[in-house]
């Protein structure tokens, strides 16, 4: 018998069933990463990689009946939330989170699908703002969302470090806009550490419309990698790492904006 403990994480999100993004996608970078991923169903949603074509929120005691069951049982060493659809399950998923001092938690505040349906509603929006990020450890919103959460246009390297700037001081400790919805040959993630420090990872732009779930996943393996006890910066760096890997060996799966390939880092996990 050959039995080994592994570090414990937990995915507050929505369920995928096309499986590329969601819940799904976080499983799956979990599993990659060599740590055991629990799970808190916020919704369910009917999606392919065409499209969204129905959602259904999880009732409110059914969410707190998972975080009880799980807080339990588990040991739990990183978290992060997806989408959570509205006010009273951003409320309940914030109440849970300090009930249950759960700590660190990533939360990445996915406001509208890659195929352009809403996932967040308005009060969902001003409850993240408002009442999430505060106790958020890490918050990764791409531009559009960092947008929406600064109140302004953001068009130059200059308004990226404003908004980062802005948001760290709605309470979140560190804060990374990501770079994947700015045009040309390569992109940049700004980061802002809890410290000041401040620094952007650059990459090429992958050409390809295999990308759904890229922020989930890049969420999901920071969460992965704090859970095994790297620095926030490392886990930060060596997420962003993985996407990149595992955007250049692509799989060919549905007919729209397809899956990641997650097993595509193999290799390079420890
Ligand atoms: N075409 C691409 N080439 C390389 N990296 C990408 C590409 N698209 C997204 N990424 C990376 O994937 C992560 C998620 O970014 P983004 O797509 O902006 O988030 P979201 O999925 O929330 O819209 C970031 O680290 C970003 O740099
Ligand atoms: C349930 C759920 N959560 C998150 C996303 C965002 O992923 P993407 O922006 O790649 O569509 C999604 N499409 N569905």
């Amino acid at each position: 018998m050959n039995s080994k403990k592994v570090p414990e994480t937990l995915t507050i999100a929505g369920s995928d069933s096309g499986g590329g993004a969601g819940m799904q996608a976080d499983i799956k970078t979990m599993q990659e990463h060599h740590v055991f991923a629990t799970n808190v169903v916020v919704g369910l949603t009917a999606q392919n990689t065409l499209s969204v074509q129905s959602v259904l929120p999880t009732p409110v005691d059914m969410i707190n009946a998972q975080f009880d069951s799980l807080y339990d049982d588990f040991d739990i060493k990183a978290a992060k939330t997806g989408a959570l659809f509205d006010q009273e399950r951003v409320e309940a998923v914030v109440s849970n989170i300090k009930k249950h001092n759960i700590h660190p938690i990533v939360v990445d505040p996915v406001m509208v699908a890659k195929g352009g349906a809403r996932l967040l509603d308005d009060s969902g929006i001003d409850a993240i703002i408002n009442k999430l990020m505060p106790i958020a450890d890490i918050v990764t919103p791409n531009l559009p969302e960092a947008e929406v959460i600064y109140g302004k246009k953001i068009e130059t390297n200059d308004d990226v470090i404003a908004a980062a700037a802005h948001i760290q001081q709605l309470g979140a400790k560190n804060v990374i806009i990501k770079g994947g919805h700015q045009q040309g040959d390569t992109l940049s993630d700004y980061v802002l550490l809890e410290s000041g420090v401040s620094f952007t990872i650059e990459s090429k732009k992958y050409d390809t419309v295999r990308k759904h779930g890229t922020g989930d996943t890049l969420s999901s393996a920071i969460v992965a990698n704090l859970a095994k006890g790297l620095s926030i910066k490392d886990a930060i760096i060596e997420g962003k790492r993985y996407i990149d890997t595992i955007l250049q060996s692509e799989i060919i799966v549905g007919h729209g904006h397809g899956p990641l390939n997650h097993w595509g880092a193999e290799d390079e996990i420890g």
